[in-house]
């Protein structure tokens, strides 16, 4: 596939990068450079050419062509796996609002709840039943390798057993971990489509994608502009998502991110794995309020679905970064 890039007057972000090989180990360099990237923008590369996990980038590769395949079918067949859930499904395009505004969203997902996985529901999307053994082990790697994360925050930081970070991520408890398979049909980007301006609901995501079209604001640069972040061979894309920022105390960072694909005449595909908390972890949110996890995930899907003019009044979306970057930059 030909990958179109952004116009050359485009800012571009330079992330760094995390080897997950040497995470495994433990390297005690590694882990001090995971810590200080989470402290500072909460957005890094991490590679996956060790071969302790080289096979999750083949079973990516499938997946990817699973997903163009359920993507292209009538929009009734894809609606019979909509079941009305941020979690579990299909979502079609439109339902929140865009990037541009006034303009709604331009993507649609496909959900697969890491619960369902585990207990082989029924209730599971009957593509993802049809090849229940690769998603079985592409969402059991994508899960090890973000509580592999957790872990290495959890050892770097010192945390005692009962307050580490996956105290609050336990695997037998009910939470709205999921993977999430994403597609913007191509679209008139200069009408407003592609995702809204957020921070990740959860803890840890790991994505995926091969094209352009992601752009963040660094927390800490001070400045309000979008940069692309470049798609990388042989690496995810790791983001701090709310839950963890607010289990860190504050301490970790995250950034505000959304997709304008590059291309109008051309589809994007991108595969997120959204490692959130036990749905009853109680944490301190945006405000200072005290509030569970699950109620920080359905009242922020709330408000990906209300009009701009909502969004700019609350923090919720932004999980206070953007309030951080303007503070930062007036400081
Ligand atoms: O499609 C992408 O590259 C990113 C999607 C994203 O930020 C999200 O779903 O939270
Ligand atoms: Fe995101």
């Amino acid at each position: 596939m030909l990958i179109k890039t952004p116009p050359s007057t485009a800012l571009i972000a330079s992330l760094e990068t995390v080897e997950f090989g040497r995470l495994l180990d433990r390297d005690p360099n590694e882990l001090q450079k995971l810590l200080g990237l989470c402290v500072k923008d909460g957005f890094f590369y991490l590679s996956l050419e060790d071969p302790r996990i080289s096979q999750l980038l083949s079973n990516k590769n499938r997946v990817v062509r699973i997903m163009e395949e359920f993507f292209a079918l009538p929009t009734e067949e894809k609606m019979k796996e909509d079941r009305g859930s941020h979690t579990h499904g299909y979502k079609p395009a439109g339902s929140f609002s865009g990037f541009k505004e006034g303009a709604k969203d331009g993507y649609e997902t496909l959900k697969v709840s890491y619960e369902e996985m585990i207990s082989k529901s029924p209730l599971l999307p009957s593509r993802v039943k049809e090849q229940i053994d690769l998603f079985d082990r592409f969402i059991g790697s994508c899960h090890l390798v973000n509580k592999t994360l957790l872990a290495c925050l959890s050892d770097v930081l010192g945390l005692h057993p009962g307050s580490r970070f996956e105290d609050h991520h336990r695997d037998d408890r009910p939470s709205n971990t999921t993977l999430v398979l994403l597609h913007y049909p191509k679209q008139d980007f200069e009408a407003g489509m592609g995702h809204n301006k957020h921070t990740d609901i959860g803890s840890i995501t790991l994505l995926f994608t091969e094209q352009w079209g992601l752009q963040l604001q660094a927390p800490q640069a001070g400045v309000t502009e979008w940069s692309y972040v470049p798609p990388r061979d042989g690496h995810a894309i790791i983001n701090v998502g709310d839950s963890l920022r607010f289990l860190s105390e504050k301490k970790f960072n995250s950034c505000l991110h959304r997709v304008i694909p590059v291309a109008n005449d051309e589809d994007r595909y991108s595969i997120a794995y959204f490692l959130r908390p036990e749905n009853k972890v109680q944490y301190r949110d945006t405000d200072g309020k005290e509030v569970s996890a699950q109620k920080w995930h359905d009242e922020k899907y709330v408000m990906f679905g209300e009009s701009h003019e909502k969004q700019a009044m609350s923090a919720m979306l932004t999980g206070g970064m953007e309030r951080r970057t303007v503070e930062v930059a007036s400081s």
